[in-house]
């Protein structure tokens, strides 16, 4: 079981409320001018493969120790081992949270209900390798005799945003000879386009489901198996061309997966930190299985510093404690995540699930309404698009927005000088968000650019930059499975470590459910052509009009 502690009655809580009402004021410019040593002070490097800086921050010494303490008052170190050693803090749902002991490469045991779950993890992870090495030398056939091409992937929120954002990240380790879709939206769109695109002879579809009733991917799935059988006639032929990713066999077997083609995984795999598990089979498919376990063994790096390192040089303490300095004092409401590497491109869209399905709660652990801000609006895109889109607002706008920077040192395709232009942006954005540009640097170009003084104070006001923008600085030596894998894990655990403070489930996410069954009475209502009076006059109006033009 989890502490229950409200964290605003701590004692570090109001000591950083006194000290954020004493320094709010506080200027980075002033910061940085006051001590030659504060990029050494605020930066931590990981396994000589992550740095991570985070002196561009509105921090002090102070602060950081106060943030410490926050989280040692409410009781970070215990939460971690209960984790780890498999306690179902899962509470609402009765569950362990364990996708740590899916990339556990070291092997120790880790315990469910008097089990070692890590014989089960391990035969899954040759299962895949086998099939994996079936598929990519050609010896697994269609229904044709011809080798796989293409796989399609069918699942939505955690059954597919990470393997989308892994075998985005991972482009430069594509193997041959296999292309991967993706399919989620139940618009029929979607499966009709990727339809369009592929073979039924060479293609093998995945049907990633921890539940396997989510009404988009089963609806994918069923018109994906028709499209099939339309080819290839008999239904024999499935076996060759289906396989399912999830934890409920009885519906697998029910849709005519034949079981042998089940890649398993267990409830205490959240959808959104699944990507470890057999839903990862999308990834080791497309980037190789080698590939597939250096990215776990990433992980699983962080997650021993997570579970070791002190809290004061502690990646995932570090990020999740400044979340809260900004979220909880400062009013920040939302983060903007922007990788500098454009394989990253999904990366703050997965993590916009994995932090606001997380932490998106308004009641504690005992139930109450909280009184206090939780998760923030997660949000980005790849640099320098976004430079050229919404960074205006973060310069020049009216709300703090703290963002991480995230990029490589070295790029998969040094070509010409484009690693050295995006690296140099990079590191512009955050020297000008955290230093901005002065009335008086701004008049004295104006002059020099030869503006007279009547136009030297019309203008002067739109182009001060007042800066005092946070920023981390994530600066990764190349995007590599392992350091992916440990970037993950590094945000996983942020999350983790904003929800133990907060005091809050970060493991359940009953906030997707009122929507799922509405939808669920709604749809027979719009099979034929009468008039709808049940709801609210909004509802009734929007769906009696949707009918009279459908
Ligand atoms: O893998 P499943 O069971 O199809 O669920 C898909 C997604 O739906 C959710 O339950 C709700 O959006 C997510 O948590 C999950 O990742």
């Amino acid at each position: 079981m989890l502490d229950n502690i409200n964290p605003t009655t701590t004692q570090a809580w109001k000591a950083l409320q006194a000290h954020f009402e004493a320094q709010k004021e506080v200027k980075l410019s002033e910061l940085f001018a006051a001590d030659a040593d504060r990029f050494n002070r605020f930066s931590v490097e990981f396994n000589e493969q992550i740095l991570l800086d985070y002196s561009k921050n509105l921090i002090t010494e102070e602060t950081m120790q106060q943030l410490v303490a926050l989280a040692k008052e409410t009781k970070l170190d215990s939460a971690i081992k209960a984790m780890f050693s498999g306690e179902k803090i899962n509470q609402t749902e009765g569950r362990s949270v364990l996708h740590t002991a899916l990339r556990n490469r070291s092997n120790t045991p880790v315990m469910v209900d008097g089990e070692d779950v890590m014989p089960a993890v391990n035969a899954v992870l040759e299962k895949m390798k086998g099939f994996c090495e079936k598929v990519h030398s050609g010896e697994w056939k269609g229904y044709t005799g011809k080798a796989i091409e293409s796989i399609v992937n069918i699942g939505i929120g955690g059954s597919d945003l990470g393997p989308v954002m892994i075998t985005e990240a991972l482009g430069a380790y594509k193997v041959e000879n296999i292309t991967t879709y993706f399919v989620s939206n139940v618009d029929g769109t979607h499966i009709a386009e990727t339809l369009k695109q592929v073979d039924p002879e060479t293609t093998l579809f995945l049907v990633a489901s921890k539940t396997f009733t989510t009404q988009e991917t089963m609806t994918n799935a069923h018109s994906a198996r028709d499209w099939f059988l339309a080819a290839a006639g008999d239904q024999a032929h499935v076996a060759k061309h289906f396989a399912a990713l999830s934890t409920n066999a009885k519906s697998v077997a029910e849709f005519g997966i034949d079981t042998d083609n089940m890649f398993e995984f267990w409830d205490w795999v959240g959808g959104r930190y699944s990507s470890w598990s057999a839903i990862g089979l999308s990834i080791a498919l497309t980037v190789g299985y080698d590939n597939f376990i250096e990215l776990l063994d990433g992980a699983h790096a962080m997650d021993k510093h997570f579970a070791e390192a002190e809290l004061e040089q502690n990646l995932p303490v570090i990020l999740g404690l400044l979340g809260i300095w900004y979220n909880n004092f400062f009013g920040a409401e939302s983060v903007s995540i922007l990788p500098y590497d454009q394989y990253m491109h999904r990366f703050a869209a997965y993590f916009q699930q994995g932090d606001m399905e997380s932490n998106g709660k308004n009641v504690d652990r005992n139930g109450n309404p909280v009184d206090y801000q939780t998760g923030p609006i997660i949000w980005g895109e790849p640099g320098t698009n976004g430079q050229h889109a919404f960074y205006q607002l973060i310069h020049q706008g009216t709300k703090l927005i703290p963002c991480d920077f995230i990029a490589p040192a070295t790029s998969h395709n040094p070509l010409s000088d484009h690693h050295a232009k995006l690296m140099s942006n990079f590191f512009a954005q955050t020297e000008a968000l955290a230093f901005g540009k002065s009335r008086e640097t701004v008049e004295a170009e104006l002059v020099s650019a030869g503006k007279s003084a009547e136009e030297v104070a019309e203008l002067a006001p739109f182009k001060v930059f007042t800066g005092n923008k946070p920023t981390n600085s994530i600066l990764v030596k190349k995007i590599t499975p392992s350091s992916l894998g440990a970037m993950v894990a590094m945000y996983e655990h942020k999350i983790f470590v904003q929800g133990i403070i907060w005091n809050i489930f970060s493991f359940d996410q009953w906030g997707v459910e009122l929507g799922k069954q509405l939808a669920n009475q709604i749809l027979p209502e719009l099979k034929d052509g009468s008039e709808v009076s049940s709801h609210d006059s909004s509802t009734n109006g929007l769906i009696n009009t949707f009918k009279a033009w459908s």
